[in-house]
């Protein structure tokens, strides 16, 4: 207990006698109670490992997702998400860790004009795709965003890798909430929904070194239709300088995981250009770097 007091984890107001801090008290949280365990048995030896990685590489920056942090220090020759899918209990803890890591941070349709951008300029129909989440994980996302719009209609498609839906299968009531699932691998498959109007991805791309995040980008590209589908895109925008820490720290993460990163404005305009999508406009109003990246297919006479 000693040893608590003195890392802020708990009081000693009288000798021996112990009281919670803010600290402890978010530690028995059930976030960061998965954050901790996914962190100290899946990617604790990749940590432990990377300068040996870094060395290994002659220190370039990692840009090969079958040849990561994750796969040097676990000595795997597929990449993270596939390991992820044939380990039921590191795929729950990751699955944990992300609903962990978004903690009570603010929804997209919490900032961003949802009404005015995605739903009033169009005539919705009901049988019609709205918003396809892909990579969408426990669906987080889709049920606030039905909570938040429950007259809209149109429907709300998950949709993220095979082993992912049966993982999320009774996670959140997504049935409630009329969220319908699709097994989808956005490397293998064709986006199977067309003319959506909105494909919405969140932490995805980040995951993804440049050329796998084209070849996502442009598989969505070819679902949408040209003056009506939008994408939108919820990552980190890094500001040029000073950066802010928790970005910081998940561009070092991503890094770990997959040879992933975090990117800037201008990095985001040329991965765009790279697969002709047309950003209409960066969305940064948040002071943790967050924000929305609103893109589309441009018409053919642009
Ligand atoms: C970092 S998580 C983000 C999850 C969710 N969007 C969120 O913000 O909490 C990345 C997601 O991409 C999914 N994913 C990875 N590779 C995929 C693939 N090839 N096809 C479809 N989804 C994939 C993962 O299963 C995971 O749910």
């Amino acid at each position: 207990m000693r040893h608590l007091v003195a890392n802020g984890f708990a009081e000693e107001p009288v000798q021996r006698e112990y009281l919670p801090t803010a600290l402890s008290k978010e530690m028995v949280q059930i976030g960061s109670l998965a954050i901790v365990e996914s962190l100290a048995i899946d990617f604790l030896p990749c940590i432990q490992k990377l300068p040996e990685y870094l060395k290994s590489i002659n220190y370039c920056n990692p840009d090969d997702p079958l040849h990561s942090p994750v796969q040097y220090s676990h000595n795997l020759t597929i990449d993270t998400f596939t390991w992820l899918g044939q380990n039921p209990d590191t795929l729950r803890r990751f699955n944990s860790f992300m609903e962990g890591y978004r903690g009570n941070r603010p929804h997209w349709s919490d900032w961003f004009p949802v009404r005015e951008r995605i739903l009033d300029s169009q005539v919705l129909a009901q049988n019609e795709p709205l918003l396809v989440d892909i990579g969408a994980g426990r669906g987080y996302d889709l049920i606030k965003f039905r909570s938040r719009f429950p007259d809209i209609p149109g429907r709300l498609i998950l949709q993220d890798l095979p082993t992912v839906i049966d993982e999320i299968q009774g996670a959140y009531d997504l049935k409630a909430a009329g969220v319908e699932t699709i097994a989808f691998n956005f490397f293998a498959d064709i986006q199977p929904v067309q003319d959506a109007r909105v494909y919405y991805l969140k932490s995805v791309l980040h995951d993804w070194p440049d050329a796998k995040a084209a070849f996502i980008l442009n598989n969505i590209k070819h679902a949408m239709k040209p003056g009506y589908s939008k994408l939108i895109i919820e990552e980190f925008i890094l500001p040029e300088k000073n950066a802010p820490s928790l970005a910081c720290m998940t561009d070092l993460a991503v890094m770990l995981f997959s040879s992933g990163l975090e990117r800037n404005r201008q990095r985001w305009t040329d991965l765009m250009t790279l697969t002709g999508l047309k950003i209409l406009q960066f969305w940064v109003p948040r002071g943790d770097g967050m924000g929305i990246i609103e893109a589309e297919v441009p018409l053919f006479d642009e």
